[in-house]
């Protein structure tokens, strides 16, 4: 049996909404279908989960949502419609939309959290609607009915071990189609509660552990996972094969292809993944697959990183004689509610590495004046203009020389390299780089390894 996932790219309209649906028909293995929302059909669109959170703010501010509702409604409509399906067929899905406002909700969070996995779960339904217009007998099931159970911040939820024994309880039937909304869960007080954002990946890695699928198909609209972001790199390289834990360090520096959250369930139930195109689904695509018994084919298996980083470097004179003195910084940063990507630390100085997008309103400055005051360091610097490189290949692990390559790559351009952290993974090698080289530094690691 197999899961299948579609993304947004691929329920943008109904022309991909077809090709889906054959890539439905077309394999009876095809019995678990998860939707995300419909995302962008063209560059500068809006995705349906974007026009939910226009309509979440528009209700907390005491608007009326009646525009974004109709706005939102065509989209499903124009879908529906495409496939022949009446208006009235659809009618389910505005009446839906016009009731999220009159619910309950235990704070304007979790508001924000049910009207966004709207977007998934009308979208669920919507599914279920053309399919069997088209006699293709399908179920829609409601993550309440799955038991997809969620802990954590309504927008960045965690699921629960007890989705797993859910789960086992949902019997597959061959004639029947399931189709699941992607992206969120209710927590144990019965409230909707979405993954982090392009989680219905994450769903889709649950449903497959949990139904023990043989391979958990994840259709998107790219050939394969690229070596490198195709935006940056013309024509990259396509990934074949690659492990679990290859594919895990690269999703959470940048490879947004997969979220990097969904591998865990995928790990836990050793369920391979295959990231296909849906508009070429005979192409193979790539296969993420488990570490035991891979052997790799080359030194490096992909570039990732990103240029929205920033960093606080700290530098005090017998640091390293302090006891507690890390410690002491990371409770400031706690107290802040703040995540840090990567820590180095050298005998009198510490870098601490942050997602910017981590750095809200004066964080950064109250940051700066506890440590001051708690920690007094002799020079204490942030630099907003940080961006980071992650070289990543099981390939590499225990190979002489591919540091040294990386970085004669870089300073033949020119590219000061900062901080280099090499051996807290064997696959793995970061850079600390200037914003500005970050598309140049991609470029000339790539042409190194791959031409
Ligand atoms: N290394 C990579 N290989 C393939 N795609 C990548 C890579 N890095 C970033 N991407 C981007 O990921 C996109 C697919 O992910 P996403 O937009 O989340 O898809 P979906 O809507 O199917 O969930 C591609 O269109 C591509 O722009
Ligand atoms: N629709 C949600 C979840 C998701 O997985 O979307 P997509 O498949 O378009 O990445 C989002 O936009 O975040």
């Amino acid at each position: 049996m197999k899961v299948c996932k579609f993304g947004g790219s691929s329920l943008a309209d109904g022309k991909n909404y077809e090709h889906a649906v054959n890539i439905i028909k077309s394999d009876p293995e095809r019995r678990v279908i998860v939707t995300s929302a419909p995302g962008k059909r063209h560059n500068g669109d809006i995705k349906v989960t974007d026009l939910l959170i226009k309509y979440a703010n528009a209700i907390l501010a005491g608007q009326d949502g009646q525009t974004i509702v109709d706005e939102i409604f065509a989209r499903y409509q124009a879908i529906g419609a495409y496939f022949g399906v009446l208006e009235k067929d659809v009618e389910e899905i505005k009446e839906i939309l016009l009731a999220l406002p009159k619910k309950d909700y235990p704070s304007a969070d979790y508001l924000m959290a049910a009207f966004k996995a709207h977007g998934e779960r009308l979208n669920a339904r919507l599914m279920a609607i053309v399919l069997n217009h088209l006699g293709i007998k399908a179920r829609f099931v409601d993550a309440k009915e799955a038991g997809i159970v969620v802990t954590g911040r309504p927008d960045d939820a965690t699921v629960a071990a007890e989705t797993y024994d859910n789960l086992a309880r949902i019997k597959l039937r061959d004639d029947e189609r399931l189709i699941f909304p992607g992206f969120f869960g209710y927590t144990p007080a019965g409230n909707i509660a979405t993954f982090a954002r392009g989680g219905s990946d994450i769903t889709g890695a649950i449903l497959a552990r949990g139904l023990h699928a043989d391979v958990y198909e994840n259709f998107t609209d790219v050939d394969a996972i690229f070596a490198a972001n195709p935006a940056i790199v013309k024509d990259p390289a396509p990934i074949k094969t690659m492990t679990f834990r290859e594919m895990r360090e690269l999703s959470s520096a940048g490879f947004s292809v997969l979220q990097n959250e969904a591998l865990l369930p995928a790990i836990q139930g050793n369920v391979k993944i295959n990231v296909k195109n849906t508009a070429h689904p005979d192409l193979p695509g790539t296969m993420v697959v488990s570490e035991n018994g891979f052997h790799p084919t080359s030194t490096i298996t992909g570039i990732a990183g990103g240029p929205n980083f920033a960093a606080l470097y700290l530098h005090k004179y017998l640091q390293n004689k302090e006891v507690g003195s890390t410690l002491r910084i990371l409770n400031i940063l706690k107290r802040h509610n703040l995540r840090y990507e990567h820590m180095p630390s050298g005998i009198d100085d510490v870098t601490i590495i942050f997602n910017k997008d981590e750095l809200q309103g004066d964080v950064v400055d109250q940051v700066c004046n506890e440590i001051q005051a708690e920690i007094q360091p002799d020079r204490l610097e942030f630099y907003g203009n940080y961006a980071l490189l992650e070289v990543v290949g099981e390939g590499m692990a225990e190979k002489p020389g591919v540091s040294a390559a990386i970085l004669s790559a870089l300073a033949k351009e020119n590219i000061y390299v900062p901080m280099i952290n090499k051996g807290a993974s064997k696959i793995s090698i970061m850079l600390g780089i200037n914003k500005k080289d970050f598309n140049k530094a991609v470029q000339v690691v790539y042409q190194r390894f791959f031409k």
